[in-house]
């Protein structure tokens, strides 16, 4: 069934919403908004269609040429059709749509979208698929069906060296059927590249064969992912608010893959930082390596980190250490049970920092905001939807948001981050 859309807004997830003639809503990829479509409905959801275009009527000031000869196929990117503006613009357009959705009044400074210091070449990790055909790419849009690459836009020079080399040989033939992921990751602070095989599940790599690949690839180490073998020092240098430092991490340990936008990121949590009368408490939940802990600290806060993966933690505690920090204290548990913790200690902090998983904090947000009661909550997301699930939690438990700003951490994608404030009552 052909007909012809209008594009309204697009939505979380990236899809284009129009109507089709009897009033359904339909979801089409690759759309803009103001945009005049001839489309074919593919797919019927519940309360929804989903189409594909057939031909564009009116197109966008905004619709450019995508960058990358395997956009559409591929399905790492989605928004490389728009230009970067009006990517910033979509991100900011959905975050205010899903608090609005949930009730949550928007803050009156309502900042636009953090654009990220590059647009293409800022990822600093790539894990590419390897088929039992030998085809070592990305898996095609909705499927996992792998789309072979040998340059990824969206990765640093260095990165896509590596993949350039890898992809011209023969290894992805040879791996296949022993190994079904390769990651190429960079050190931030240096331009060492070093490589990470996953082999199938039960699978056994020849050490002979790593070695050759590695040889190939001019990488300097080469692992495959094993919890006894060797980690793989990785590092960045930051500059805050006149304060130099350096954070260590392995690959094991999460860490922000556009380095860059992290800087910018991290810079922002310091300034939403409230000032108060004399040296802060901060609660950093969901610490990690210590991104945001060792930052505040180096402001003069009291801070304690807590993170369930223990080799973050242990980094963490390494990190502060060698930034000369004395007034931080790392905690190895899970967030939701040793918040539980503090709430029956009477713990107070005046300010509760929380950088969750894309699942949100779910419980541990009445836990923070009704139990804890901080002066401020700093809120940093990746996820519109579990962010307004969370914030209707807190502020129904006393708490008004003052800010809010999208923070664009995976520009052609869309990927958003956010950050924001809020106020206790
Ligand atoms: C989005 S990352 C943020 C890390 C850090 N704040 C940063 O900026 O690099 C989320 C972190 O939460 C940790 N995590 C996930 N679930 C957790 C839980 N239930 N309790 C404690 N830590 C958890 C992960 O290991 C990861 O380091």
């Amino acid at each position: 069934m052909e007909q012809t859309v209008i594009i309204e807004k697009i939505v979380a997830g990236g899809k284009g919403l129009g109507r089709l003639a009897n009033g359904q809503v339909v979801l089409v990829a690759g759309t803009l908004p103001g945009e005049s479509l001839r489309v074919r409905v593919t797919q019927l959801r519940r309360g929804y269609v989903e189409a594909e275009i057939v031909q564009i009527n009116e197109t966008s000031p905004d619709r450019r040429q995508p960058p990358c000869p395997y956009y559409g196929r591929c399905g790492g990117c989605n928004f490389q059709h728009a230009a970067y503006p009006a990517q910033l613009a979509i991100k900011h357009a959905i975050l205010n749509e899903s608090l609005e959705r949930a009730r949550l009044p928007l803050p009156s400074e309502s900042s636009p979208t953090l654009a990220s210091p590059e647009s293409l070449g800022y990822r600093f990790r790539l894990r590419l698929h390897l088929d039992q055909s030998g085809n070592l790419g990305f898996h095609q849009v909705a499927t996992n069906t792998v789309v072979p690459i040998q340059r990824c836009l969206l990765a640093t020079e260095p990165i896509n060296r590596v993949l350039a080399k890898i992809a011209a040989s023969d290894w992805p033939k040879r791996l296949s059927g022993q190994v079904k992921a390769v990651e190429i990751i960079q050190s931030p602070e240096n331009d060492q590249v070093m490589l990470i095989l996953h082999p199938h599940h039960g699978i056994s790599m020849d050490h002979r064969l790593q070695d050759q690949m590695a040889a190939l690839a001019d990488v300097s180490l080469i692992h495959h992912q094993h919890k006894t073998s060797p980690s793989i020092p990785l590092s960045q240098r930051f500059s805050q608010h006149g304060r130099d430092y350096r954070l260590a991490w392995d690959h094991r340990c999460f860490f922000q893959t556009n380095c860059a936008q992290n800087a910018q990121l991290v810079q922002l949590a310091v300034d939403f930082l409230p000032q108060y009368p004399s040296a802060s408490t901060v609660l950093d939940l969901f610490c990690g390596i210590g991104n945001f802990t060792v930052p505040i600290a180096l402001q003069g806060a009291r801070v304690v980190g807590v993170e369930h993966n223990r080799r973050s933690v242990h980094y963490a505690e390494e990190n502060s250490r060698n930034c000369g920090l004395t007034t931080t204290r790392f905690v190895a548990a899970d967030v939701e049970r040793y918040l539980q913790t503090l709430v029956q200690q009477k713990e107070f902090f005046d300010c509760i920092l929380c950088d969750p998983p894309r699942r949100g904090l779910g419980r541990a947000a009445s836990l923070l905001a009704a139990g804890l009661a901080p002066k401020h909550i700093i809120t940093i997301s990746c996820d519109p939807a579990t962010l307004a699930r969370d914030l209707a939690r807190i502020t129904a438990d006393g708490y008004r948001l003052t800010r809010l700003m999208p923070v664009d951490m995976f520009p052609q994608t869309h990927h958003i981050e956010s950050i924001g404030l809020l106020e206790r009552n």
